[in-house]
């Protein structure tokens, strides 16, 4: 029953685990050449967010993962998040994904997912 099945096509696209991880890298490295959001990571510990980051990625494009961090408003809060910061990191993914080919209408399907979040990651 193809009504049951589960929609992999965007996680292929993304190179499944693997891929997704490297897009994750890819990202952080905008982000940290990036002046409007990089001094929110000066201090982090950036491994563990990529970790939890590739986890939550591969876990919204239907693969074998579970994201098993803390939700988005808990992590967020008190960072004074503004729309301009949002952007800017949505930014740096869309780079990443061009950079690693991931098609346009598949970048997509993962953005959808990440747009209403801004609800619990903006504060400003
Ligand atoms: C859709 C957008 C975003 C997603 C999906 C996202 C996702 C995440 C995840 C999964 C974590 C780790 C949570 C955990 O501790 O288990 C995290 C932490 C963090 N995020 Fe985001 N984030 C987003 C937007 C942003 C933006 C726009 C900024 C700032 C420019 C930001 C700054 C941070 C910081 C500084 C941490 C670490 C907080 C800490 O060390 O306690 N995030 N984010």
């Amino acid at each position: 029953d193809q009504s049951t099945q589960v929609d992999l096509a965007a996680y292929k696209a993304f190179g499944e685990k693997a891929g997704i991880k490297k897009i994750v890298d890819d990202m952080f490295v905008v982000i940290l050449k990036d002046p409007r959001i990089k001094t929110f990571f000066a201090e982090t510990d950036n491994e563990y967010i990529k970790q939890q980051l590739t986890d939550q990625f591969c876990d919204q494009l239907n693969g074998p993962c579970e994201y098993t961090g803390v939700d988005m408003k808990s992590s967020h809060v008190g960072l004074n998040i503004g729309r301009q910061h949002f952007n800017a990191l949505v930014e740096a993914l869309r780079i990443s994904m061009d950079q690693n080919n991931v098609p346009f209408r598949m970048q997509n399907q993962l953005l959808v997912k990440l747009a209403p979040m801004h609800k619990d990651i903006i504060e400003e």
